[in-house]
């Protein structure tokens, strides 16, 4: 059963559209990504599921709450980890997650909190002296303090690096374990494959795509490559004569065929038949980025932040 719902939303800033005529409903206990480039409209379109902007039209329901009319109820099942998170210098981790529990009736043990989160022995420790990924998995234990239900978490391994950006995962992972609906805003390719069970997909305020990756994935009929070297002797027509395949080429020793469908299948079971083995087989297929550059026309530039 769908826990959010969004149905035809629109938000504009003056005459700039940010989002618009969105729909998508978000299941109870799937970590849901929304994935986009810069400015494609995704905090905007989370901030109005958090009761932080007002929609122009269009609804917006979480468990059954209306965010902008009843932000108080909404509090106690909405956790939201902001984009940029700053606290003041001196303020110390324990002292953080224990502010911020009293501002619940029920709030979650910060105390374990801040134990699951890698945190304790960071429990005094101000909160200019954290590092980049301390300071991101306080801002996660800050947004489960509240015990909530669903869990907004936007941009949350920007600026991270890449083992920091793991751990992460893991600990995002283990909050959809714990029952939590996660609302995962990322505009990295990978962190939306990796995490998360369905994605939808915005450009220029727009939905253009709403699925699992894999779905995303596979309706894109990109070119995929296989490359290996043959054991054997290797007539080029054993591999043009399959459907799946566009073209054959040499590069030294090196085997290199293009095509599209299960390509991988395809020249993998036609060695087998003619006795080659395929040493060093290496396969590059699509991704989320083709998938995107098929939805949308263009390319997705992850690099800014
Ligand atoms: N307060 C505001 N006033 C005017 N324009 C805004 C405001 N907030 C966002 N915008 C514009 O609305 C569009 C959508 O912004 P939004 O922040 O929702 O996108 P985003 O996908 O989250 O981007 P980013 O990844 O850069 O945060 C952008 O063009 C942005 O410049």
């Amino acid at each position: 059963m769908p826990v959010i719902a969004v149905s035809n939303l629109s938000k504009r800033y003056g005459r700039k559209v940010a989002v618009e005529d969105m729909s998508f409903s978000v299941e109870e206990g799937e970590i849901f990504g929304i994935l986009g480039p810069n400015g494609a409209g995704k905090t905007t379109t989370v901030e109005c599921i958090a009761g932080l902007r007002t929609p122009d039209s269009g609804s917006v329901s979480v468990h059954g709450l209306d965010p902008h009319r009843e932000a108080a109820e909404l509090h106690h099942i909405l956790g939201m980890q902001l984009q940029k998170s700053e606290m003041p210098d001196k303020l110390r981790v324990s002292e953080a997650l224990k502010l911020y529990a009293s501002f619940y009736e029920n709030p979650a043990d910060w105390r374990a909190l801040m134990t699951e989160l890698g945190l304790a022995d960071k429990a005094d420790s101000a909160f200019d002296t954290l590092s980049g990924g301390q300071k991101q998995r306080l801002s996660i234990a800050l947004a489960l303090v509240g015990a909530p239900k669903v869990a907004v978490l936007d941009e949350l391994t920007t600026g991270l690096d890449p083992a920091a950006r793991r751990d992460t995962w893991e600990l995002v992972e283990q909050v959809r374990d714990s029952g939590v609906t996660v609302i995962l805003v990322t505009h990295f390719m990978e962190e939306a494959e990796r995490l998360c069970d369905r994605l939808a997909v915005i450009d220029d305020g727009k939905l253009v795509a709403l699925d699992t990756p894999a779905g995303l994935v596979a309706d894109v009929d990109a070119e995929q490559t296989v490359r290996f070297q043959p054991s054997t002797e290797l007539d080029d027509a054993v591999l043009t004569a399959l459907p799946e395949v566009a073209s054959v080429e040499r590069r030294g020793r090196q085997v290199v065929v293009t095509g599209t469908g299960n390509l991988v299948h395809a020249v993998t079971s036609a060695l087998v038949h003619h006795r080659i083995v395929a040493a060093d087989l290496r396969a590059e297929q699509a991704g989320l980025d083709d998938a995107f550059i098929a939805l949308t026309g263009r390319r997705f530039d992850q690099s800014a932040d």
